[in-house]
């Protein structure tokens, strides 16, 4: 009589892997929802609103240029409801427009301390660290919060992100996510930041997997400095991964706050939202290539196509009905998650736009993938570079 395990063929190996991932990427729904309807949207920490003394936090802001929202959303900097910060806005090039509007700005918010920077220092190729350097030389608080230039913030943001740093964090990060805006491919943006990107994000930091965002980040700055200082990472694009690298290697942990980072840039298209998904595709396959290889693989449609058939080949059970199945849940799934995003008072969306925006995100989102896994040459605002492996580039 045949031995059973002899038996097992390359198939059955092949599709008994395939339900172990179809197990893994289903927990990470699992994790995402739970902790994101836990998580998001608290007030901030309660012992941290009890202290008299809090440490102060310089806000590092870069700015290229002006867009129709810019100025709502640098006012509301300068209505933080925060004891000690200092705003410290970073201008890349000499004769930017931006520059008038802070002066406006400024003159009408006296009270807040702030300065402007232009033209950065040139220390590596990355032209958001460069453009930052004068102003973290001039920081003179223990807390740096470095905040993107399309990002609003509530009044007491800042209150919940320093809350949550603690003696044993290094970096407190907020998961991006997007505001209201008119059209189609603001809820576009809306569906991938409330649904695919918030459940790897929040499930890789429930299971503490490295991921940082930089857009909305406060760092210990003896940490950074520690380091080697802010220009140790202008040699990499993607600075946030290799700065929060930086301080998880000091022993340290990153703290994901209870506020989304609100992002309202005012000039977005589909075309513009696809060239920063493959800009960030191009910056993960080459800075962990062996994680970001598995991405197509995590997403609904491969993922039910695939394991139809390991399910079919393991159980018998019909693939048609199974795919259908797998993306009706996922679909619900990712709406529950999406709802767990939303801001409070954010409008409400209506199912078959989100039905629409996200079949196409789903769609579309392999063509980013083949897009940012072929190309090395990659371009950032005006620059334009070459990454290498490991995440390092070259200006071109
Ligand atoms: C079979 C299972 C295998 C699991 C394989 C998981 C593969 C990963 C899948 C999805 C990736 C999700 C990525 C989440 C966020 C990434 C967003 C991003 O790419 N951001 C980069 C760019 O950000 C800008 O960079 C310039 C800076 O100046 C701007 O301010 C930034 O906004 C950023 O550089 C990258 C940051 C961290 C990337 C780490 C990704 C690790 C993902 C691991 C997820 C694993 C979850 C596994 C759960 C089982
Ligand atoms: O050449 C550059 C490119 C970007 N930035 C700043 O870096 C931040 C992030 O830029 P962007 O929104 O383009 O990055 P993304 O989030 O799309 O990766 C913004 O505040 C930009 O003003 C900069 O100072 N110089």
């Amino acid at each position: 009589m045949a031995d059973p395990l002899m038996s097992v063929g390359v198939a059955d190996v092949v599709a008994a892997l395939l339900l172990g991932c179809f197990c893994l990427i289903w927990f990470t729904h699992v994790i995402a929802l739970i902790y994101g309807k836990y998580k998001l949207h608290r007030p901030p920490p309660p012992a941290f609103l009890m202290k008299t003394e809090v440490p102060g936090v310089s806000i590092l802001k870069p700015l290229t240029g002006v867009d129709p929202n810019l100025r709502s959303n640098l006012e509301t900097f300068f209505k933080l409801d925060y004891p000690k910060f200092e705003i410290l806005f970073c201008v890349q090039d000499n004769g930017d427009p931006v520059i008038d509007l802070l002066q406006q700005l400024m003159k009408e918010f006296p009270s807040v301390p702030c300065q402007i920077f232009v033209g950065g220092e040139r220390v590596g190729i990355n032209p958001k660290i460069n453009n930052l350097m004068p102003g973290y030389g001039a920081s003179q608080f223990p807390l740096i919060w470095v905040c993107d230039s399309g990002i609003r913030v509530s009044r007491d943001t800042l209150t919940d992100m320093a809350g949550h740093m603690t003696d044993n964090i290094g970096v407190v990060h907020q998961l991006p996510y997007v505001c209201d805006r008119k059209g189609f491919s603001s809820l576009l943006e809306k569906v991938y930041f409330g649904t695919a990107h918030a459940r790897m994000y929040i499930s890789a930091n429930v299971l503490g997997i490295l991921c940082v965002t930089g857009m909305s980040s406060l760092w210990s700055k003896k940490v950074i400095d520690d380091a080697g200082g802010l220009e140790v990472f202008s040699q990499y694009l993607a600075e946030d991964y290799f700065m929060a690298k930086a301080v998880v290697d000091r022993g340290l942990k990153a703290s994901m706050s209870n506020q989304v980072a609100q992002q309202n840039c005012g000039t977005y298209s589909i075309r513009a939202f696809s060239s920063r998904m493959s800009r960030w595709t191009q910056l993960r396959v080459t800075m962990i290539p062996f994680l970001a290889m598995w991405e197509p693989m995590t997403e609904c449609f491969l993922l039910g196509l695939i394991c139809s058939w390991a399910f079919h080949h393991l159980f018998v059970w019909d693939p048609v009905t199974f795919f259908i199945f797998h993306i009706t849940a996922w679909m619900i799934s990712d709406y529950l998650q999406f709802r767990t995003c939303q801001m409070m008072g954010a409008a409400s969306v209506n199912k078959f736009e989100f039905l629409i925006a996200w079949l196409l995100r789903e769609t579309l989102t392999y063509w980013w993938f083949l897009r940012g896994a072929t190309s090395r040459s990659i371009k950032w605002k005006t620059g334009k570079f070459r990454l290498r492996c490991g995440g390092t580039a070259e200006e071109v």
